[in-house]
Formats: structure tokens, sequence, C-alpha cells
């Protein structure tokens, strides 16, 4: 049994607070919002981001990060990217060796580009910090605090380490795979929320299955152009946090990018989704920064620069789509086949 902080009470730290007390590990959820942990303390429930799920009894709340973070083995950071650089200034003042950190979150941040490792990195001197582990793959945590089967990667650059956060989370429900690739692991989660949002985009505005299948395939391609000129493994996109991710969030209601890319399909400003939505769409900071890196690198991203104009510049998403649909004739296998192509022929 190891001791685990979870830092963040939300939908995804949460259900992942209770794959780890199912481990038998003892289970301190932090959230910074008291009523929210007294409600995970008192009725074991936490309604407002898992409607109609009891959480274990061994899972205990914490409003001071100080108590929950002492003498633990490992540290899951669990808050939305937008909170991670605070989550870590607050948490390195209560720590003085290094700790195993473990973080959930799939996103990148706009401006600096960095991904959530790098952010940590940024942050969290090496004297606090054993190993930055990213967990990631297509997991609803609606599903998995039913305990559906879900499968996900546990990636760093420090095999060893990646190990034992398998070690941490695998279970009968919950299987967790390893990767070294990080860089491809962390942009495949991130850029799938690009996706969702335009799939809910063409779901909103009625368009069918051609469109949703059209927007996968395609925007797994322009995800491997980014995620490879970055120095990802271009196979790392055909898994769990590429291909898989982003089957899971463009086909289901469960994910909160794609429902708010539909109400924004049927016409709803980008500002009253938010409102309505009251939990994280990481998707919106994403399109910024990867529109910005697409910019910077020279990286053809049509995709995400149509969904671009339609957040950030008041495109009116039908004419986004057929502005897409009438770009110059291409091929297919463009600079993804060599990309591919490099790896295979050797
Ligand atoms: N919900 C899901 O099924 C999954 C979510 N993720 C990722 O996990 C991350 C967290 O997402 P969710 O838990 O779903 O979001 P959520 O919106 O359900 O919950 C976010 C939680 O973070 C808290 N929070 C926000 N700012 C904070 C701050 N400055 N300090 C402390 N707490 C703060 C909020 O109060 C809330 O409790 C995101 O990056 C998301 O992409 C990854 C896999 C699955
Ligand atoms: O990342 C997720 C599933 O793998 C959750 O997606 P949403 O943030 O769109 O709900």
């Amino acid at each position: 049994m190891k001791k685990v902080a979870v830092l963040g009470a939300g939908s995804w730290g949460t259900a992942l607070a209770m794959v780890l007390a199912d481990n038998d590990h003892e289970v301190r959820l932090w959230g910074h919002k008291k009523e929210q942990i007294d409600e995970i303390n008192t009725t074991h429930t936490n309604k407002k981001y898992l409607k109609n799920i009891t959480l274990s009894e061994g899972i205990v709340g914490y409003t001071s990060m100080e108590k929950a973070v002492t003498g633990v083995d490992a540290i899951v950071l669990a808050v939305p990217t937008k909170a991670m650089r605070e989550v870590c200034q607050q948490v390195k003042q209560y720590l003085s060796t290094p700790h195993l950190f473990v973080h959930v979150s799939k996103g990148i941040e706009p401006d600096t580009h960095l991904r959530v490792s790098e952010v940590i990195e940024e942050e969290l001197p090496a004297t606090v910090r054993e190993a930055v582990v990213v967990l990631s793959g297509p997991s609803h945590a609606e599903e998995v605090s039913l305990r559906q089967p879900t499968t996900v990667t546990a990636a760093s650059s420090n095999l060893e380490a990646a190990e034992k956060v398998q070690d941490l989370f695998i279970n009968q429900h919950f299987r967790v795979y390893t990767n070294t690739d990080v860089v491809g692991v962390e942009i495949g989660g991130s850029l799938k929320n690009i996706i969702a949002l335009a799939a809910g985009i063409t779901d909103g505005l009625g368009y069918g299955d051609n469109a949703k299948a059209a927007l996968i395939t395609r925007g797994l391609a322009e995800i491997a152009r980014l995620g490879s000129c970055l120095g990802a493994n271009p196979l790392t996109f055909l898994g769990l946090t590429g291909m898989g991710d982003l089957i899971v969030t463009c086909t289901s209601v469960h994910s909160r990018n794609w429902r708010a890319g539909n109400m924004l399909g049927k016409g709803m400003k980008l500002d009253e989704v938010l409102e309505n939505m009251g939990m994280v769409v990481e998707g919106v900071r994403t399109t910024k920064a990867a529109y910005q890196l697409s910019q910077k690198l020279q990286v053809k991203m049509p995709l995400t620069s149509a969904l671009y104009h339609v957040l950030f510049d008041n495109v009116d998403p039908k004419d986004a789509v057929d502005e897409l649909m009438s770009r110059n004739k291409t091929t297919e296998l463009d600079d993804l086949s060599q990309l591919l192509g490099d790896r295979f022929s050797s």
C-alpha cells in the first residue's frame, strides 16, 4: 500500500482517486473548495463532477495541501492546465525531498507553447522532483468511476518511473501501458481536444458521420505533423493517446470539448458556452497554443486554423467548414507518409 495525494478534486482527480482506492492505496484528495471537500468527507459524493457515484470511504478529502502531501509516496496533479503553475508553486513549499509526480492534464500553454510536463519541470526544482510521469489515454471520468474497462499510458523518459506509475494504477478495470515518448503522448492528448471541439461543431451544424470520420483522420494527420516536428515518434499517434483518445473524445457525449463544440455549432457564443459548462474545456486554450505553434513552425494545420478563427475571430462555423471543403486539391499521404516512411524504410 502506498500513500498518494491527488491534487485537484474535479471529475478526473476524483475518478483517479477511486482507481487508487480500489488498489488499496491511502488516497488524499485535495481541493481548494471547502464545501466540496466537506461533501467528499461526509456523504462520500462529489455530485457536481460525478453524478450518482458513491466514493470509497478510503478516499479522504483535504483542504490543507500541506497535510495532503506530507509523507506521501506519489503526487498526482489533476488540475486544468491553466492552474498547473499555481498548484506547483504551492506544493513545492511543503516538500523537502524528491517525489514522484504524475500529471493527468491535457493541454498546452498558449504563448510559452510548453507541454504540461515542461511547465511542471520549470516550476518544481529537482530537489523536490524525482520524476514526472504523464498518465493519458481514452478515459472519460464518468466511465472510469463506474469501473468500466479503460486503457491508458504512463509515459516518462524515465521508464522505471513510468513503471512505478503503471503499478500504482493498474487493475482489472484500468489497464496501464508504458511509453517513453513523452512528447507524443502529451501532444496527442492535448491536440485531440481541438478536433473534439470541431467534431462537436459539425454535429451541431447537423452534419453526419462522414464529416466526423474526416475530422478524426485528417485531425490525426495534422496532430502527427506538428507532433513529429516537435520530436515525437509518429507511431505514438496511432496508439491510445493519439487515435484512441481522438475516437473517445470526438464520439462521446461525455466529452466537455465535444459538448462545447456542439453548442457552438448550434449557434451559441463561446463565452455563453464556457459559462454553461462549469467544467474545464481544455481545447479552447490549446487551439490558441497549437495555432501559434503551427504559425511559428510553419506546419500545415488547416483544422486547427479554422477552429482558431471560429473561436477567436468570430468566423461563422458553417463558413469555416465551407472554406475547408473548398481548399485547393491535394494528395492524402503528403508529408505524413514521409514521416512514417522514414520509420519503415530503415
Ligand atoms: N474528465 C475527464 O474525463 C478527463 C480529464 N482529463 C484532464 O484532467 C484535467 C482536469 O480535468 P477535470 O478534472 O476533468 O476538470 P474539472 O473541470 O472536472 O475539474 C477541475 C478541478 O480543478 C479545480 N481547480 C481549478 N483551478 C484550480 C486551482 N487554481 N487550484 C486548485 N484547484 C483548481 C476545480 O475547482 C475543479 O475541482 C484536464 O486537463 C483534463 O483535460 C484527462 C482525462 C480524462
Ligand atoms: O480526455 C478526456 C477523455 O480521454 C476527456 O475529454 P473532455 O475534457 O473533452 O471531457
